[in-house]
């Protein structure tokens, strides 16, 4: 394979492996009350939560795999477990063939991580003096140094960017930076956490389809993040958390499938619609006096009849008829517990 991971053994092989990963957090329970404050000072009972449960998974060399999960489902601890960061209470990772806790160093040159809401550039100094700082600190050589650095500069287009102070870059031009320090010692293996949180479209849209390139070179990704333009934009394959189990684990078209034959439509009528009163159809919102959004489930309510038996009614002035947005599923599986689970893929044994 040619490309960002020239000269790295790229064959398809399994990246991450995950077997019954558990992480158990004991804290100090809190009281409530002034007693029960005061009783604390002398004997602090202490108190579980488990944050990750049993999870098993593999995820192939060459994948981009979003990673998602309400508020508190167990993915920051997920994946801190899997950069090596912490230690789970039992199971086993092991990710380009290392046990990330346990060899962390091997496996901290070979992984890169991009956190919207953290920033790994020094605020003070320019991006490409943090650039260089990173090219010792990964033992980069001079060569490589400067082919990749070029590499990232001209599909970022942040030449002269990098070389003002951190501070004063605008969000998107910050993002860039972040993902070629990230990406400077050509991970194989990198982890995405919420990595266009607050960027304008363009922004958004210019990171996509850097993380889009990358990938198609042969780069691992995993993605969390709480923005579905992000999952739609570029997962294949998606894992939802929740109650810190795996809940779902599908390709981004199954997902939609479970969408069913559902479709989005949003109406102006000469009169007000009253009652949704077919088979099939439901109101979503009612956006003015006159203008309405429905769901319409195509199954049970073919798209031709209601538009007959509605314009018949209430007279369609205006209308557009969408696919459902892949939110509709994700709201489903937030608030579904661990009894949903219907993971599609067979976790394989670690050798
Ligand atoms: N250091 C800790 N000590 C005790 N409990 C913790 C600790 N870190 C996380 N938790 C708890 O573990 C659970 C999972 O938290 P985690 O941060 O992994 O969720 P998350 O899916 O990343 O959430 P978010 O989307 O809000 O970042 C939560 O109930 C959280 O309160």
């Amino acid at each position: 394979m040619t490309g960002f991971l020239i000269g790295r053994d790229v064959r398809v092989k399994p990246m991450i492996e995950v077997r019954n990963l558990t992480k158990t957090y004991m804290t100090h329970e809190r009281g409530h009350t002034l007693r029960e404050v005061a009783k604390n000072l002398f004997h602090r009972p202490m108190k579980e939560v488990k944050a990750v449960h049993d999870l098993s998974f593999t995820v192939q060399q060459g994948e981009m795999l979003a990673f998602l999960g309400p508020n508190g489902a167990g993915k920051s601890t997920t994946l801190k477990m899997l950069t090596g960061v912490l230690h789970p209470t039992s199971g086993e990772v092991r990710a380009l063939g290392l046990v990330p806790w346990k060899q962390r160093r091997q496996y901290v040159g070979r992984i890169g991580a991009v956190f919207g809401q953290k920033s790994q550039l020094l605020w003070d100094i320019p991006p490409v003096d943090a650039f260089y700082m990173n090219k010792a600190i990964y033992g980069v050589g001079d060569r490589e140094y400067k082919q990749t650095l070029d590499e990232l500069v001209l599909l970022l287009e942040v030449g002269d960017v990098m070389r003002k102070p951190t501070r004063q870059l605008s969000l998107g031009e910050r993002m860039k930076c972040e993902f070629i320090m990230a990406m400077l010692h050509r991970p194989e293996l990198v982890f995405l956490d919420e990595p266009t949180i607050g960027l304008d479209m363009i922004a958004k849209e210019n990171i996509r389809g850097f993380i889009r390139s990358m990938n198609s070179q042969g780069v691992t990704f995993i993605l969390t993040t709480h923005d579905l333009g992000d999952v739609e934009m570029l997962a294949e394959r998606v894992m939802v958390i929740n109650h810190g189990a795996i809940v779902v684990d599908d390709s981004l078209s199954g997902l939609r499938a479970r969408l069913g034959e559902k479709k989005s439509v949003r109406l102006t009528t000469e009169t007000a619609v009253t009652e949704e009163g077919l088979p099939g159809l439901s109101i979503v919102e009612r956006i003015g006096p006159l203008e309405i959004a429905v769901e319409v489930d195509t199954a049970l309510l073919p798209l031709k009849r209601f538009i007959r038996e509605f314009n018949e009614s209430y007279g369609i002035i205006d209308m557009s008829i969408e696919q459902l947005p892949i939110e509709a599923v994700m709201k489903e599986l937030y608030t579904e517990g661990p009894s949903f689970v219907s993971a599609t893929r067979e976790p394989e044994v670690i050798k």
